[in-house]
């Protein structure tokens, strides 16, 4: 069992596509973070030489985790932000994980009335083609979400574009592009206060080293 060290501040980390690109800004920003820890398994990491102990979450969940102030700092897609809409405080652009959020159809698609539309972001689907005047009805899938105008599931999809070889692959185009996304770093509101100076030494080392990057 770990010990739970009150001292350390805590950081939800995104396992998966983020944490690499993550866990390298940090170092580059002067916070040793061990490359060692990208396939580990463990899900609660001290680093006491960081001050920091990193909780290994699912993308999805860490704005979760950061609103309960179970982690005091946590880093995110501003897709995930937008679907989630948890009661954070979103403090920088890590300018990472980059990609977009678009609608995906077939190439031939016709508008028709009241069309399905398939996503993994059911929130953010209502409320673009709402702000359209546009009536749908919104299936909620978790993954793969390309084969739904494939099979006839959907007519649309709302979903993720980085390269566009998933698109390409499997001879889908996008029809709009809804916003523009990179990884977030976001914070607890008592945190925030509570543990203001640390959290905005890593916020300026993290932003200095954004810059510099350019
Ligand atoms: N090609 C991409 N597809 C999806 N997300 C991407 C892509 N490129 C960057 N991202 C960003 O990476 C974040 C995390 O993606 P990742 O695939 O690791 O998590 P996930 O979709 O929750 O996966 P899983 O459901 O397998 O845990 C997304 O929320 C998004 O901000
Ligand atoms: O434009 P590209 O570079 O091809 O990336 C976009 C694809 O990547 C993501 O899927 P992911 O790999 O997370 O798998 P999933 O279908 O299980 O969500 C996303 O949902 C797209 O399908």
């Amino acid at each position: 069992m770990s010990k739970v060290n009150t001292e350390l501040l805590k950081v939800a980390m995104p396992k998966g596509r983020i944490y690499k690109q993550a866990s390298r800004l940090f170092r580059e920003a002067g916070i040793p973070i061990q490359d060692d820890l990208d396939d580990s398994r463990k899900l609660i990491i001290e680093l006491p030489e960081a001050g920091m102990e990193f909780i290994m979450a699912k993308p999805v969940d860490v704005p979760t985790y950061v609103e309960y102030g179970v982690a005091d700092i946590g880093i995110v897609g501003k897709d995930v932000l937008m679907e989630e809409n948890r009661d954070v405080y979103e403090l920088l652009d890590l300018k990472i994980a980059a990609c977009r959020m678009s609608v995906i159809g077939l190439p031939d698609w016709e508008p028709t009335f009241y069309p399905k539309v398939a996503t993994k972001y059911p929130n953010v689907a209502s409320a673009y083609f709402r702000e359209q005047g546009q009536q749908v009805e919104v299936i909620k899938l978790n993954g793969s979400i390309e084969l739904a105008p494939l099979i006839g599931l959907a007519d649309r999809i709302v979903d993720m574009v980085e390269t566009g070889r998933t698109l390409q692959e499997n001879g889908l185009v996008e029809h709009e592009t809804i916003f523009g996304i990179t990884s977030r770093l976001i914070a607890n509101r008592v945190s925030y206060q509570m543990k203001n100076e640390r959290i905005q030494q890593i916020c300026d080392q993290l932003q200095a080293t954004i810059i510099a990057k350019g």
